[in-house]
């Protein structure tokens, strides 16, 4: 059987390998900073090392309900030590107090640990008969008790510049008290589709239009990536409209995203507008879907062209403008997770260029990673990746790839779940 070639295939187009690297040559880090209130932190970028104001725990404290007894009080041998109970401390409220010898406290989980006293035994291995407490099979000196600055003394870095502000981060600086924080500006990015046959939702179609979905999927993405977007809605086939959009986005964003128009077709007019206005630096990759995605500048904003075709935008957004906007976000793009999977339903593939096809990975009976191809692949079928939880990883020059064959593939991660 002969193998067909990928008809959009150029034996010159760059491999992602190797285009990615230069797509983020061509851009810098962000330098502006704010200060903004904790409750507006998730998404953001820190802008420098943070170090622990105090000690976490900032006291001693109890790790669970029980009592607070001074171990040399215990006899080890018998493992039975009656003690009587002097007072109590509760978490907000600890005993005022000190320890004195064959006394214990009654502790509740997160009170300060009184003054003198050094272990805790939890409440299930102790008896209480009115003021005496029997305690039972002691533990090691110090059990229960989690000691002042054992996670952080004061002064340590706690958080790194160039780390984004996720919900674990969130509460680590509320843990140290830290109700502001120094943070990258947030990112602007333009955003413009173009096509004379786009209209938008909850408008009528008249034949030959379509709507723009587009606008929608890449904002969803936008979003998800933590820039601010400015939408500029469906810009006409016209190459002065284009023009004019350019020139507003250009003046008001870190970045003017487009969608479509950066093909070879005689209404493609984004790519040829730019080359006018600004300079394409980059264009097309050995990519499937999403060849002909354009990169370049317009004034002092970074230009990113997506294919129009739904899939190939989501895509190239995904694998490309992603890591450039993590990188002027003032963060480091981290390769993806890759596994290995058995392929389920057969591949159909024309050598040529690197495919990302949609799949569904799961587990098998057997507990095996397995994964399915969403149906059909066209670059504009949109349900292909919404049905979708992971890229099957297609090399190349590989061809058609049978059922059972093992193959690469990259789960979605938060910015496209
Ligand atoms: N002769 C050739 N034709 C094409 C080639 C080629 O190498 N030689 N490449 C194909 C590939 S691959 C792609 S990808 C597309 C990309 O074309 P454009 O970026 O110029 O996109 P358009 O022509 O404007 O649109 C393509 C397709 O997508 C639909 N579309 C556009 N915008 C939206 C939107 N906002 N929402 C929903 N759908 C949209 C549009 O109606 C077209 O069907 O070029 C191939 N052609
Ligand atoms: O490269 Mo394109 O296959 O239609 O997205």
């Amino acid at each position: 059987m002969s193998v067909k070639a990928d008809p959009c295939s150029q034996p010159s187009l760059m491999h992602p390998d190797q285009a990615i690297p230069l797509l983020l040559e061509q851009v810098s880090p962000v330098s502006d900073t704010e200060v903004v209130l904790l409750p507006y932190a998730l998404g953001r970028v820190l802008a420098e090392d943070l170090a622990a104001c105090i000690d976490l725990p900032p006291f001693d404290n109890s790790s669970m309900d029980g009592y607070a007894l001074r171990f040399a009080d215990l006899n080890t041998q018998t493992n039975q030590t009656s003690l009587r109970l002097i007072g109590s401390s509760f978490a907000g409220h600890g005993f005022q107090g000190e320890a004195k010898p064959n006394t214990c406290v009654r502790i509740m989980t997160g009170a300060p640990l009184p003054v003198g006293y050094d272990t805790v035994q939890m409440q299930e291995e102790a008896e209480v008969d009115c003021e005496i407490v029997h305690i039972r099979h002691p533990k090691a000196q110090g059990a229960n008790v989690r000691c002042r600055g054992e996670e952080l003394t004061q002064g340590t870095k706690v958080l790194n510049a160039g780390i984004q502000i996720g919900a674990a981060e969130l509460g680590v600086l509320a843990t140290i008290g830290a109700s502001q924080v120094r943070v990258y500006r947030q990112l602007k990015v333009a955003f413009f589709s173009t096509g004379d046959e786009l209209r938008p939702v909850g408008s009528e179609l008249a034949p030959g239009q379509i709507y723009d979905s587009n606008r929608y999927s890449i904002q969803g993405l936008l979003k998800r990536a933590n820039v601010e977007w400015l939408d500029l809605g469906v810009i006409a086939d016209d190459p002065e409209a284009i023009r004019q959009a350019f020139r507003h986005a250009a003046s008001q964003a870190d970045m003017v995203l487009t969608s479509g128009g950066v093909s070879v077709g005689e209404a493609d007019f984004t790519k040829q507008v730019l080359d006018e206005e600004g300079q394409i630096t980059f264009w097309k990759l050995a990519i499937k879907p999403g060849k002909p995605f354009a990169m370049g500048k317009i004034d002092k904003a970074v230009f990113c062209g997506l294919p129009g075709n739904p899939v190939s935008s989501m895509v190239t957004f995904y694998k490309l403008v992603w890591p450039i906007l993590q990188k002027m976000q003032g963060l480091t793009p981290v390769a993806p997770l890759m596994l290995n999977a058995t392929l389920s339903t057969p591949i159909r593939k024309s050598p040529g260029r690197v495919e990302y096809q949609r799949g569904i990975l799961s587990r098998n009976a057997q507990g095996e990673l397995e994964v399915t191809i969403t149906g059909s692949q066209g670059s504009g079928m949109l349900t292909s990746m919404s049905l979708a939880n992971c890229f099957v990883l297609l090399e190349q020059f590989q061809g058609d790839t049978a059922v059972g064959t093992q193959v690469t593939v990259e789960p979605f991660n938060s910015v496209l779940c």
